[in-house]
């Protein structure tokens, strides 16, 4: 009878431990899965943002996106497309103002197909125009102001949310551009050195970069500051109105031809380069200071010689370094404080720059090259294809909190992993104490 009562109790310890130990791995398995489901990530979703960069030459369309669930966090703004208006910049409409509009419809029509028609309402549309805008407001604002009219009734007709085209001012142009530059490398978020920003627009040029606060003191129109993921950055900018690439083309031929010649022999042309230029090409813009000489003939013949050193001494006289009421100055009477850290330049110096080959390399080996490249004659260079690719074009987006944002304490894995580890200490615990203390009780009740 004990043996067969003790076979009994050893067969019901048996079961509880089995039930017990089903009990325990399905409680498990169903902690590890809520918590697997619970952290997996959803499908990624993106939202979209358009920005239209008019600039004086062209102007391209810059698609965005981010991950929708990260927005205004740390997700990371992409370019995803970029498309290239037909024709020149939309300050050339100004002849015929209301037709400048209608060069953007294409891109536009790119965009609907590109972004998912579900996001359309909620996508940000802005346009942003550049220096070619600032002149032409300079020289006319109706006709500046109609060529934004027209502009921005084809913007407004799109799905898009449409925010606004407006002339942005230089300094937005050359802040922006920092940012931008120190975003893509990000040196935002580590909070550790910055890289100034020059970009070379053609009617315009930015210096932007970090400066010590001084700045403000001595010229607060070239001060800004920015808290960008909870550092605070404190900037000298500057724009240049007129000496982006194109202008200041004009500026050096509008002084190599005061003398009123027929012809003029241009040393920052190549040597057989020859072409008829209309004396109104070159004086019709307002950047050109020096009045159209007297002489009743239209055009002159632009002759190149292909000399870099000469060429360096024309381009040089386009700059007024003569004074200063700064307590330092770059040119043209603009305070510029000393220059600090490193540079990325973009725009026109890469495109110029990526086209003679000379992105990588010193200062000084880029001179050499310089030199032997603009002595070369006109027919070797014609002949080349100047379809590389473009750099990107960075813009506005406001989706840099002020604020650091905050991370989890584990990453997913990781909370996976200890939630697993948790729970089988908490199993193996039990376990213990069913093996050890359950049978102590079965044989307290037997001696009762
Ligand atoms: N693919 C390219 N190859 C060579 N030069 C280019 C290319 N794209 C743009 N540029 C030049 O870069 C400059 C861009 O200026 P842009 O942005 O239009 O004017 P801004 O910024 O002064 O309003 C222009 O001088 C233009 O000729
Ligand atoms: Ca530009």
């Amino acid at each position: 009878m004990a043996e067969q009562r003790e076979t009994k109790g050893k067969n019901a310890w048996y079961k509880a431990v089995i039930i017990i130990t089903v009990l325990g791995i399905t409680a498990i398995v169903a902690l590890v899965t809520t918590a697997v489901l619970q952290n997996k990530p959803l499908l990624q979703k993106y939202k979209y943002g358009i920005v239209l960069d008019a600039g004086s030459s062209h102007t391209a369309v810059y698609i965005y996106e981010w991950p929708a669930e990260k927005d205004n966090d740390t997700g990371r703004v992409q370019q995803t497309h970029s498309c290239k208006v037909q024709g020149a910049g939309i300050s050339s409409y100004s002849v015929f103002p209301g037709q400048a509009g209608a060069s953007l419809k294409s891109c536009m029509k790119e965009a609907e197909s590109l972004i998912p028609l579900s996001r359309h309402l909620e996508t940000p549309l802005y346009l942003g125009a550049t220096a070619g805008m600032r002149l032409l407001r300079m020289e006319n604002q109706s006709l500046s102001d109609q060529v934004l009219w027209s502009v921005e009734e084809v913007l407004q007709s799109s799905p898009f949310s449409y925010q606004g085209a407006r002339i942005i001012t230089g300094q937005e142009e050359g802040a922006f551009g920092w940012v931008t530059v120190n975003y893509l490398s990000d040196r935002l978020k580590q909070g550790s050195g910055t890289t100034g920003a020059l970009d070379l627009g053609g009617a315009s040029t930015q210096i932007s970069f970090v400066a010590n606060q001084d700045v403000a003191e001595e010229s607060a129109e070239n001060a800004v500051t920015f808290r960008l993921y909870g550092n605070d950055y404190f900037l000298y900018t500057h724009s240049f109105l007129c000496y982006g690439k194109d202008q200041a083309l004009k500026l050096a031929l509008a002084q190599q031809t005061q003398s009123g010649d027929s012809s003029v022999l241009d040393p920052c042309f190549h040597p057989g380069y020859s072409v008829d230029r209309s004396y109104f090409s070159v004086y019709s813009s307002p950047c050109v200071m020096a009045g159209k000489p007297l002489v009743s003939r239209d055009s002159f013949t632009h002759v190149g010689a292909g000399n870099a050193s000469l060429c360096q001494e024309v381009v040089r006289r386009i700059f007024n370094f003569s004074s200063c009421s700064f307590s330092r100055c770059s040119f043209n009477r603009v305070y510029q404080p000393p220059l600090q850290g490193p540079f990325g330049a973009f725009s026109a110096f890469y495109f110029v720059m990526n086209f003679l080959n000379l992105t990588s390399g010193s200062l000084e080996s880029s001179r050499e090259k310089l030199e032997r490249y603009c002595s070369r004659p006109w027919t070797q260079i014609s002949g080349s294809d100047a379809g590389w690719t473009l750099g990107y074009m960075l813009n506005l987006t406001n989706m840099i909190p002020a604020e650091a944002p905050d991370t989890p304490p584990l990453p997913h894995a990781g909370y996976v992993t200890l939630l697993f580890f948790i729970s089988l200490l908490l199993f193996f615990l039990l376990f213990l104490c069913f093996r050890f203390l359950w049978p102590h009780r079965n044989s307290q009740t037997q001696m009762i």
